[in-house]
């Protein structure tokens, strides 16, 4: 950590308290979050940092002192012994290229990816024991999330149980399709109630529900995109997905296994093109080492997984708007 003084820890810890705060709040009361994971996430390690260096700047109210570190809500909490990470994002073809070349020089070898849409959604994870649906749970800050068990038994694509007796953990990204999210705000300004600002945020609010009776009314998907703990003899990100599909998971299908930064440049220039036209949102596309083993060796940073990179799509309406605006001139 840079030098800095008491007094600047303190300042620095006060005003981030104040702002995870709102974020938190906005997340967990208000199902509209303000910042994407990754940023709140990037604040909450800095408090943890600085309260660290300076406990004796801890105050009892710290949003770090709350159980799973956030606002407490009613839901149970479900500790993540494998943390729910996010991850790192680029937004340009050049960081790409970077990351690629950053890919390549850890590894000692060119890789090939699993390049995969990024389901504008929220995390979940499903655990089975002996084949059964035992725990379905939201993300939280990564290492405590909430226990959305009972609605999960009313998301038509979730398998509650699989073909096999396996006992075994898959995550995946939670979200409501584009039609379904039109339908409901359609229905809830005929009822004079708020409407959500977009489809993650209107499967937030259908996930984490105290009552399952109101997530059963609300259409919610889930694409299954990682294996906790996949079994012998699957070591690659693209097989894991393919045997997921044959498990009844709901898995994305565009996913593609590409060796070379042209081919994925290719992938997000058609995906660019497609996003409109799809029946489900996505924000950009994630690429991640297709090698299973190799990831393992690379591991995570504290927050974020070193294997794989999320490209995000520029916002869709004002920096289009801007950009053309710019051009024009
Ligand atoms: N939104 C997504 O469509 C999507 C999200 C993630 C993650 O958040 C994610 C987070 C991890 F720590 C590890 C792998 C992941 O893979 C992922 N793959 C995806 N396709």
């Amino acid at each position: 950590m840079a030098e800095i003084t008491l007094d600047e820890a303190k300042k620095e810890a006060a005003s981030l308290r104040t702002q995870l705060n709102e974020w938190a709040d906005a997340y967990y009361s208000k199902d509209a979050p303000e910042v994407e994971d990754n940023v709140y996430d990037q604040s909450y390690n800095r408090l943890l940092e600085l309260e660290k260096e300076f406990p004796e700047i801890v105050t009892p109210d710290s949003i770090t002192q709350r159980v799973g570190g956030q606002i407490d809500n009613d839901f149970t909490k479900v500790e993540h012994p494998i943390p729910m990470l996010s991850m790192g994002d680029v937004f340009s073809k050049e960081e790409l290229k970077e990351f690629d070349q950053r890919m390549q020089k850890l590894v000692g070898h060119p890789v090939e990816y699993n390049v995969e849409l990024k389901i504008d959604g929220l995390s979940l994870s499903l655990e089975y024991e002996n084949g059964k649906l035992v725990r379905a749970s939201t993300r939280g800050n990564g290492y405590v999330g909430e226990d959305v068990t009972a609605n999960a038994h009313y998301i038509a694509d979730i398998p509650q149980t699989l073909p096999e007796p396996l006992t075994t953990e898959v995550r995946g990204e939670c979200y409501m399709g584009k039609e379904a999210f039109a339908k409901l705000n359609e229905e809830r300004e005929e009822q004079g109630l708020s409407v959500f600002a977009n489809p993650r945020n209107a499967a937030a609010g259908s996930l984490r529900q105290l009552d399952p009776k109101v997530t059963k009314k609300r259409q919610l998907s889930t694409f299954i995109y990682t294996w906790v703990n996949p079994p012998e003899g699957i070591t690659s990100q693209h097989q894991a997905i393919e045997r997921m599909h044959e498990l009844g998971f709901h898995t994305n299908e565009t996913g593609r296994k590409l060796a070379t930064l042209d081919e994925i440049f290719d992938f997000i220039d058609e995906y660019t093109a497609k996003r409109n036209s799809l029946t489900y949102g996505i924000d950009g596309i994630v690429l991640k080492i297709d090698d299973l083993n190799i990831e393992q060796e690379l591991g995570n940073t504290v927050k974020v997984p070193r294997w794989e990179i999320a490209y995000k799509f520029p916002p869709e309406e004002q920096e289009t708007i801007v950009r053309d605006i710019v051009w024009t001139v």
